[in-house]
């Protein structure tokens, strides 16, 4: 664990004395982010950010960043508006938000996992590709679905759901379901199979562009922190 922090140095390019905001996501992806945190210095201990508190703005060992704990889900969206200048979300999410607001520098090699098409086992494997041109499916990814079937000519109406979308086939809602799957055993559990991997997910460090531009120096130090945090993970 690390104890102190660095002090980053605001530089005359930069044109505000305001703390950086990093927007980092609850749940399984700060467990994984823990130790890069204290690497970065920024956390004596990084996966236990905000508990115990109804606060969802924090103080880190650096005076120059805040962190906002927010929903991975919203954590593109966050960065996207300039709410944060920085953030930390999985590839699914950039993939479904898709906001060209956003540059992604980093790898962190963290929360893998994959966004995959299954159907119910006793199903025959579905013709995505020509016989059937219109097909009802439950995901919380409208926007990777519809682009997934479209590239097949295939029309995807969605059943967008938040969560247990592995409940919608065997309830006829939808014939198929787009999910994350990462040891298959949501899937088995549920009576589905993977038919189909749509992409590879790990998470990423984020940034808005904009932002890039006006407080280069402060973020790009920001960005080597991880980097170099990452380094000594894999040392
Ligand atoms: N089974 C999994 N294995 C590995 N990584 C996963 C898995 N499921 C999700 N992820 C990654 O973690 C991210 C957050 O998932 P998590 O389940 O923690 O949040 P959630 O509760 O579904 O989202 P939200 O906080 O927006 O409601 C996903 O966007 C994905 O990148
Ligand atoms: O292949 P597996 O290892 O079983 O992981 C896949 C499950 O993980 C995610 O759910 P999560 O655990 O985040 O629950 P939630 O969707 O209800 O938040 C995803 O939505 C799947 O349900």
């Amino acid at each position: 664990m690390i104890a102190a922090a660095e002090t980053q140095s605001h530089t005359p390019s930069d044109p505000t004395d305001a703390p950086l905001i990093l927007a980092l996501p609850k749940g399984r992806i700060l467990k994984a982010l823990g130790p890069v945190l204290e690497r970065t210095g920024l956390f004596k201990d990084g996966s236990a950010i905000g508990e115990g508190t109804r606060s969802l703005r924090f103080p880190t060992l650096d005076p120059n960043v805040d962190v906002v704990r927010v929903r991975s889900f919203d954590v593109a969206t966050f960065v996207a508006h300039g709410g944060a200048q920085i953030g930390v979300c999985g590839a699914d999410v950039l993939m479904e938000f898709d906001y060209p607001d956003i540059y992604a520098p980093l790898d962190l090699g963290i929360g893998g996992c994959r966004i995959s098409l299954a159907q119910p086992v006793g199903m025959g494997t579905h013709d995505t590709n020509a016989a059937s041109s219109h097909i009802r499916v439950a995901t919380k990814y409208p926007t990777i679905t519809r682009r997934h079937f479209a590239a097949k000519g295939v029309n995807a109406e969605i059943v967008h759901l938040h969560g247990a979308m592995e409940l919608a086939p065997t309830l006829d809602m939808a014939s198929v379901i787009v999910d994350l799957v990462d040891t298959g055993s949501t899937l088995k559990a549920n009576g589905l199979r993977e038919t189909d991997v749509i992409a590879h997910v790990t998470s990423r460090l984020i940034v808005n562009r904009v932002a890039l531009k006006t407080r280069p120096d402060a973020i790009r130090a920001l960005i080597e922190r991880f980097r170099n945090a990452l380094q000594e993970n894999a040392a």
